[in-house]
């Protein structure tokens, strides 16, 4: 039996723009990765990290200047054709004239085989403002609106450029409750963002990109630990703080050691045996071990991305 294709496949993916007056800017330097089927994934990074350059390739809009995208084993164009891959985009208007069911008929008359209405309205949360007029929507109904479009084909891959851009807090949460739903399904999720949050509380995997360059892929918990290892903290008695501060700082991995509060802390790469040292030598007690937040690993991991994008030609 041969395997299955992944849902997308990319390999040394390049893409520059040129610029008029000046050197091309390098959008994608080299990005090599493997979604998996059912996997649900966010491309986390800061402005002008190639994000949205990187979807548009694996969309086939836009065509790369070396490497090559695969999505299902086959080109992006054909995938799309299949009614395999749905996107929603930050550009891309909708009709003000028409209301949100009107807008969901139009486009699943163009299509061969489109998800009923009824079950698209329901799925992307849009029943209570089907007669709206897409003009009186709010910025969160209309992305939900160019959501439901795109489940109207019931693709197995759907892809997201900063789906929740302009949402509030709490339209943010209904929209994530909605996706859940949809992953539950076993359906293929990418989507792009700039919340750290929202990577964090819905995606299984986090693809971080800066500079057009994958500078980390993980979960949120490893991505973590990568950028800056973990803090071991415990109580450790007054008269002891300095005998324990220089054993520790003897231990391999272990690169600063701090005392405030009487707690000490320990920040370290192997925090199993630092804790394990304290544990079996009775030196702390009330012991904690912690990763950096995401925040902070984001900022470190995005920081260390220091080559030039600019002067690269195609
Ligand atoms: N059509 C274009 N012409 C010229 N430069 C472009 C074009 N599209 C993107 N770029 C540049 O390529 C780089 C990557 O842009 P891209 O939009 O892919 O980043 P992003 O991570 O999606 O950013 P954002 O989060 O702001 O949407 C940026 O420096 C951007 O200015």
């Amino acid at each position: 039996m041969t395997s299955r294709p992944p849902a997308i496949e990319i390999r040394n993916l390049h893409k520059s723009f040129r610029q008029r007056g000046g050197d091309p800017v390098s959008a994608v330097q080299g990005i090599d990765l493997t979604i998996q089927r059912g996997e649900v994934v966010a491309l986390l990074g800061p402005n002008g990290a190639g994000k949205t350059t990187t979807l548009d390739l694996v969309l086939g809009f836009a065509t790369a200047d070396q490497g090559e995208v695969r999505v299902f084993g086959g080109t992006p164009r054909a995938a799309i054709e299949d009614g395999a891959v749905s996107a929603v985009l930050q550009t891309g208007g909708l009709l003000a004239d028409l209301t949100v069911q009107e807008t969901l008929k139009v486009v699943a008359s163009l299509m061969p085989r489109p998800l009923p209405i009824d079950e698209v309205l329901d799925r992307a949360g849009l029943t209570a403002v089907a007669r709206h007029m897409v003009a009186k929507c709010s910025g969160g109904q209309q992305q939900r609106l160019k959501f439901g479009l795109a489940l109207l084909a019931d693709p197995e891959l759907l892809i997201l450029d900063e789906p929740t851009a302009g949402m509030d807090v709490r339209a943010r949460r209904e929209f994530w409750g909605t996706m859940h739903a949809e992953a539950r399904q076993g359906r293929t999720i990418v989507f792009a963002t700039h919340y750290l949050e929202e990577a964090d509380a819905f995606a299984n995997r986090v693809v971080l990109m800066s500079r057009g360059r994958i500078v980390a892929d993980g979960s949120t918990s490893e991505i973590r630990a990568r950028a800056t290892g973990r803090t071991v903290s415990a109580r450790v008695s007054a008269d002891m703080a300095q005998t324990v501060q220089e054993s520790i700082l003897a231990i391999d991995g272990v690169q600063d050691v701090t005392m405030r509060g009487g707690r000490m802390s320990i920040a370290c790469h192997d925090s199993d045996s630092v804790a394990k040292y304290l544990f079996d030598r009775a030196l702390g007690y009330d012991l904690e071990i912690t990763s950096a937040n995401l925040e902070e690993a984001f900022i470190t991991l995005t920081a260390d991305s220091l080559d030039d994008r600019k002067g690269v030609s195609a």
